[in-house]
């Protein structure tokens, strides 16, 4: 890397055990498949085919993301490397849309209105009740988590006031240290990011979808402009899975 260029590799996890139920997840601490696993290991093989190598590491605080990540880091021997987890990272909260079937609910409500759920910039899913048993508030995992920062459910827009903020007080300063920066984390929290690193607007960012476990890379020039932009794996087999992902929510 030039000095006057930065590069970013992001990834969203592999197959969960709730995408292949096509269940709304938001932050259920699901596992990932053995498919899941196998694009894991899949990107990861990938990207050590084209001699990336990387000097730290984020992810969320679930653990789809976390073990696509180590897949990853195993098939590189980079087991070694730092990781640094942050529920910042985590994917959208979906409220109380979380473990409902996404065609069931187009069924019932529209395709259209599954879409917003799914894709709008500022409408949020209907909220948790507090106290819900998907409570955040309630759950071990967010113990050190300010209650107040904590929600109930987020739109994209709540998914960015929290995730870019902590990408650029976090890892672009890194980026800027010349340091070689892997993310692993989901959909929309890299839909939140890949919103900001574009400029998109919320029209644009509607149309956008990112495939499971294939890794995408950014270079960045030392103003946060876009260089190139490119996924690493066989373009068709990556457009057949970008389809794959804006067709679940559709009805059967
Ligand atoms: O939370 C989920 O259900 C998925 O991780 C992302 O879902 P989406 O593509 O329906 O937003």
């Amino acid at each position: 890397m030039s000095q006057d260029t930065m590069q970013l590799v992001i990834v969203r996890h592999g197959e969960s055990e709730w995408n292949k139920l096509n269940l709304f997840t938001g932050w259920t601490d699901v596992d990932l498949t053995d498919t899941g696993r196998a694009e894991a290991a899949a990107g990861g093989r990938a990207l050590k085919a084209e001699g990336f190598d990387f000097d730290v590491c984020y992810t969320s605080q679930l653990k789809r993301a976390i073990h696509t990540l180590n897949i990853i880091l195993a098939e590189l021997d980079r087991e070694w490397l730092p990781v640094i987890k942050s529920w910042k990272l985590n994917e959208r909260h979906y409220g109380a849309l979380q473990g409902l079937n996404k065609a069931d609910a187009a069924a019932e409500h529209g395709n259209e209105q599954v879409k917003i759920w799914r894709r709008s910039f500022d409408v949020q899913p209907p909220a948790l009740e507090a106290g819900d048993e998907r409570d955040p508030h309630t759950q071990e995992m967010y113990r050190d988590i300010p209650s107040d920062e904590l929600p109930y459910t987020e739109c994209l827009k709540d998914c960015i006031a929290r995730a870019w903020p902590y990408f650029e007080d976090n890892i672009l300063p890194e980026m800027r240290a010349g340091k070689r920066v892997l993310i692993a984390a989901h959909g929309n929290s890299l839909r939140s990011l890949v919103m900001k690193f574009e400029k998109l607007t919320p029209e644009e960012i509607l149309e956008v979808n990112i495939p499971t476990g294939v890794p995408c890379v950014y270079t960045f020039d030392k103003n946060m402009n876009v260089l190139d932009k490119r996924y690493i794996g066989d373009a068709d087999a990556i457009a057949a899975k970008i389809d794959a992902v804006a067709n679940q929510g559709k009805a059967k």
